[in-house]
């Protein structure tokens, strides 16, 4: 373990231009489609995190082979039936992103594989997806009754089914596509709340075909992909920490570049909205996954209400949105947010204390928080417990700070932002 990463307040504004690393979900979702379709997929701006680094080792296991060069990643597809049973165990490492929509893959496969991953996904909820795939015809078991890893998965003869989804959750949903699309018949998928559907719109890239009518999806089976280009937009899960750090460090203005504006994703822009900030959203192209870049300005904002259907379009901007509502006058309640306790931690608990430790007033509630602002913050230790999105929310914390922030694991940021520290210094050297 490293030791404590120090994080100085250097007192001073964020300034300039910066294109934020691709986005998480979509990199993600190009290996998978790339891998069972039939011919060469090459990926732009692949995000490489650890999290999509377990993607592409996965594959790679099933015998897809995926070269990874400075500018692209390409994967040559042999379709569906060229997938290999894998002589090891699949390491998904700390993705519930990897783990759930493999799953999806794997149920269509005649052939057996394990998934195992870190403690942290040890402890995260699978069972809403074995318990539909075994609906699908698959045999899929795991620990606790198929709800945690090892899982293990012997896959074949699917047939189509009808669900509901019981929770908000892009990963259940497209973990069903993907066994949809091997599945004989029709698969329908009832959706009561929008969640991102970054796979929906991949599955027309590939050359197949979806359709959503009202809140149900219908995926016909037996569908052969071909290989395709894909430009990977930057993410807005992790441009939403210098969106907050511009809004709330004094005398900061920043310009994200070709960040994905997929309405699915942009709950965070409307938040900040609706809080006061100085926000500007410039859409410079609007084909599959549209992008365009976001202006933000130090601002003086104003606590408010979040919960309903906005909070899947937002689901991993809660941690940063805590910090921002901590710097606005008044009260901020976050709701219908219980989800945040079965993500790489609890991040309810994780926020409560951690951003508690540095002198915000938060108040963990059963689905969500309550955050009463402004509050000046002040030094301390801190931990990310693991959790990427925690420690980048402590270190952008650490900006405002009246002393030194000393983050334990600051590691972690890795999963989904490799670049995440030496970004912070190039906007504070501006
Ligand atoms: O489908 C995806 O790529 C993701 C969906 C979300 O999870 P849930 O579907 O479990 O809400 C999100 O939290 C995760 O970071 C990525
Ligand atoms: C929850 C997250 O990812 P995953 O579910 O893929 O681990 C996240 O990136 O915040």
């Amino acid at each position: 373990m490293e030791p404590k990463k120090r994080l100085s307040n250097p007192n001073i504004g964020l300034n300039g231009e910066l294109h934020v690393p691709g986005d998480k979900s979509i990199s993600h979702r190009s290996i998978m489609f790339g891998s069972v379709a039939e011919g060469k997929t090459v990926i732009h701006n692949f995000l490489m995190g650890e999290d999509c680094l377990s993607t592409i080792s996965c594959f790679r296991k099933l015998g897809v082979e995926i070269e990874v060069s400075k500018d692209e990643v390409t994967v040559y597809g042999k379709g569906w039936d060229h997938l290999k049973e894998p002589s090891d165990i699949l390491d998904v490492g700390n993705s519930g992103t990897t783990t759930r929509l493999i799953m999806g893959i794997l149920s269509g496969r005649p052939f057996h594989s394990v998934l195992i991953g870190d403690p942290s996904i040890a402890r995260r909820p699978m069972k809403r997806v074995t318990e539909p795939l075994k609906q699908f015809g698959t045999v899929i078991d795991g620990r606790s009754g198929g709800n945690f890893t090892p899982i293990s998965i012997r896959g074949g003869n699917l047939k189509g089914i009808h669900y509901s989804l019981p929770v908000a959750s892009a990963q259940v949903k497209s973990a069903l596509i993907l066994a949809g699309l091997q599945a004989e018949g029709m698969t329908e998928i009832v959706e009561r709340e929008q969640t991102r559907n970054h796979t929906e719109k991949m599955i027309v890239e590939f050359g197949g075909t979806i359709e959503k009518h009202g809140d149900t999806i219908k995926v016909k089976g037996g569908q052969v992909l071909k290989g395709t280009e894909i430009y990977v937009p930057g993410d807005i899960s992790s441009a939403a920490f210098f969106m907050v750090a511009a809004a709330i460090v004094p005398d900061s203005r920043v310009l994200l570049k070709n960040v994905g504006l997929n309405e699915t994703r942009t709950g965070i822009v409307e938040v900040m909205k609706k809080m006061g900030a100085s926000i500007e959203v410039m859409e410079k192209s609007n084909e599959g996954e549209p992008v365009g870049d976001i202006l933000v300005q130090t601002s003086n904002l104003t606590g408010i209400e979040i919960g309903g259907d906005l909070i899947p379009s937002l689901i991993d901007e809660i941690p940063i949105i805590a910090l921002l509502a901590s710097q606005a006058e008044g009260k901020t309640v976050i709701k219908d947010a219980e989800e945040l306790k079965v993500k790489e931690t609890n991040r309810i608990d994780a926020v409560v204390k951690e951003l508690g430790k540095l002198g915000a007033n938060i108040q963990g509630t059963d689905d969500g928080m309550i955050i009463e602002g402004k509050t000046p913050l002040h030094g301390g230790e801190v931990h990310s417990w693991g959790d990427h999105r925690i420690g980048m929310t402590l270190a952008v914390a650490s900006l405002l700070t009246d002393s030194d922030v000393y983050l334990e694991d600051a590691e972690a940021v890795k999963i989904s932002y490799p670049t995440f520290f030496e970004h912070i210094n190039q906007l504070l050297m501006k």
